[in-house]
């Protein structure tokens, strides 16, 4: 698990007054992490535009022209007019070294965007979306200094933005770099030390990035057990019940040593999965609104959810369902609700009328992940999407790992079934839903057709195949 912030200028400011280093120290090491990059990478005499901004972004990229000229063709481009001391500090040591700029962007092997980083606060003008586009348009291997240009302060992504294959970011991992948006923008994300051991550099942070070594994956590692020894999810199954089938599934491929099936009617579930009409007694965890429509009576689900006090997980329609969303207010019980974007909509004008758009959530999905968690501390929230965030009490996880082949209907139905498998196997609601969402996206990276053709069932298979994978 790796630290997040929402900017570093008060981590830099205390490597200044803390531990003695100025910054042009940092600004050396920020070079040097970039000139390491391209040595590790790209042979000598590899051909390099560096295009550097106004400010210590662009500072740093000349820092790093600097630094490979000699070795490597450097093309140094500067639009526009320094404005900060330590670009024109750079620019002056780059002149003495003999380093000179282009007019013109021309075809290279690399390009390097030091345009604009941290300090980008308003839209940028035509110009500098015109030089966007033809850095983009070129055939080369494109490295974004710190944060890529476009990607403004609060995350929000500009119409044009550079589109890196690897961003090196800057002595730790800043948010805007993990909005839903700006995952196609970033590319591959490195992060460069600078001078000091990130241990030192970073301070406290409520923010944490999870990693595929964070997955632990239940354990079967005691013999003398029997199925009770696992838990038993009741998985409601409503009016597509094909949604809570999947999510039965995968929850009994997860571990629940027993999974029942809530249903009204009839149905054929797979032999392994039990159905029942109610509840049952020794159930230890239950999921509720895959598919669910208007299935059950009020008081069913006054009895067996609203009454209860089961660990449960809150999905897809029982956001629609005012009498469900009760169990919201439950401060003793483990729950873990997981909308995207649309559900997220609607679960916010029922809590507070505020009526956001799609948009306006998904351009700040930090803002509102945190605003739901000042009302709801207790509650872990699962807000989907591209880069997935968890929070409770006040620690927001960031699950960056998912990839499309997740974006199919289905995937969410077995996220929802991957946790209630651990909450009923005895998790607390935020390590369930931590451990189930990397679960679910290293069960689809691991998944070998084609990265259109993967089933919610093709991805239960997966999640049975995750303990050779976590094994290696
Ligand atoms: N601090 C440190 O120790 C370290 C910092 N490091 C590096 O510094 C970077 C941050 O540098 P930074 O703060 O100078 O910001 P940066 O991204 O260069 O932009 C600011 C300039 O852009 C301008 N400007 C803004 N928006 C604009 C727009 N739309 N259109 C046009 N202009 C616009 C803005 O103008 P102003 O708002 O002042 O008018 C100002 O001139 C960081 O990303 C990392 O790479 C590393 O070396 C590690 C150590
Ligand atoms: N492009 C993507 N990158 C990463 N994860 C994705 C992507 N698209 C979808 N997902 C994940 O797949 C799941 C989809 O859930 P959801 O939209 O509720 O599907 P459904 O309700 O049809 O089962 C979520 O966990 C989401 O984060």
């Amino acid at each position: 698990m790796q630290k997040v912030f929402e900017n570093c200028y008060a981590l830099d400011e205390r490597c200044y007054e803390s531990y003695g280093l100025s910054e042009d120290i940092l600004m050396e090491h920020a070079a040097a992490g970039m000139a390491d990059y391209i040595r590790k990478h790209f042979p000598k005499g590899t051909s390099v535009l560096i295009v550097a901004g106004t400010g210590n972004n662009g500072a740093d990229g000349i820092a790093l022209g600097r630094q490979l000229h000699g070795d490597y063709e450097i093309k140094l481009h500067i639009p526009f007019t320094l404005h900060s001391e330590m670009a024109k500090r750079q620019f002056e040591r780059a002149r003495l070294l003999g380093l000179k700029t282009v007019d013109e962007v021309s075809q290279t092997d690399i390009v390097v965007d030091a345009l604009f980083g941290a300090g980008l606060n308003r839209n940028i003008d035509e110009a500098t979306e015109h030089l966007l586009h033809q850095l983009n348009a070129m055939k080369a291997y494109k490295i974004a200094c710190d944060i890529p240009t476009g990607v403004g302060v609060k995350g929000t992504l500009m119409p044009m933005a550079f589109h890196a294959d690897v961003t090196l970011t800057m002595g730790a991992y800043k948010e805007a770099l993990f909005l839903d948006a700006c995952k196609d923008v970033v590319g591959e994300l490195l992060r460069v030390d600078l001078g000091v051991s990130s241990l030192f550099y970073e301070g406290e942070s409520h923010t944490c990035l999870l990693e595929r070594c964070d997955l632990k994956l239940p354990s079967r590692r005691e013999q003398s057990t029997h199925k009770g020894s696992f838990g038993h999810a009741a998985v409601f199954c409503g009016e597509k019940e094909g949604a809570g089938i999947i999510s039965g599934m995968a929850a009994a491929t997860f571990g629940a040593g027993l999974t029942t099936l809530v249903v009204h009617e009839k149905i054929t579930p797979p032999p392994y999965l039990m159905h029942s009409t109610v509840v049952p007694d020794n159930a230890s965890a239950m999921a509720i609104g895959m598919g669910l429509g208007c299935h059950f009576e009020s008081e069913f689900l006054q009895k067996y959810v609203v009454k209860s006090h089961l660990p449960i997980v809150l999905d897809a329609d029982s956001f629609y369902n005012e009498e469900i969303l009760a169990v919201l207010e439950q401060k003793d019980r483990e729950i873990v609700i997981t909308p995207h974007p649309k559900e997220f909509v609607v679960l916010w004008k029922v809590l507070t009328g505020e009526q956001l758009t799609v948009t306006q959530v998904q351009e700040k999905r930090f803002e509102m992940v945190r605003k739901f968690n000042d009302r709801y501390p207790h509650i872990t929230i699962l807000l989907k999407g591209a880069n997935t965030l968890i929070m409770q009490e006040e620690r927001l996880y960031i699950n960056p790992l998912g990839c499309s082949k997740l974006s199919k209907g289905g995937s969410g139905d077995v996220l929802s079934g991957l946790i209630v498998a651990l909450l009923a196997q005895g998790y607390t609601a935020i390590d369930a839903a931590i451990q189930a969402s990397l679960a679910l996206v290293i069960a689809a990276h691991q998944y070998e057709g084609a990265s259109y053709a993967m089933l919610p069932t093709d991805l239960v298979e997966e999640i049975g195949r995750l303990e050779y994978t976590v094994k290696g």
